[in-house]
């Protein structure tokens, strides 16, 4: 079981994470490509740095967009340290 974070706590991360927002016990972040193939590319590099954290976003794609969406099933579907770590390295691979 992880810790859920507290929302001032969460407000603090979003500080260091531009254009991420924290709503439906979710951090997320709608990214926008030059086309699906760049989109696509993008998808990969989050599933690489998903598997090396061990910890999964939701992924949502259409066409040149993909929205991230980052919970905790560990923690009950609440925001931890481990989804602003991981919101902070799909930050660097956009
Ligand atoms: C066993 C393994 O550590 C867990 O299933 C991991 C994998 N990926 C995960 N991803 C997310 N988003 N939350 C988790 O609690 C989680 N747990």
């Amino acid at each position: 079981m992880s810790e859920p974070l507290s929302l001032q706590a969460i407000e603090t991360a979003l500080q260091t994470l531009p254009g991420w927002s924290y709503a439906d016990d979710k951090l997320g972040k709608r990214f926008g490509f030059a086309d699906f193939k760049a989109a696509l590319a993008f998808i990969n590099r989050v599933g690489d740095a998903a598997e090396s954290a061990n910890h999964h976003p939701e992924i949502f794609n259409v066409y040149n967009t993909v929205e991230i969406k980052l919970n905790t099933h560990d923690a009950d579907g609440r925001v931890t340290e481990k989804d602003v770590q991981l919101a902070g390295a799909i930050e660097q691979l956009a």
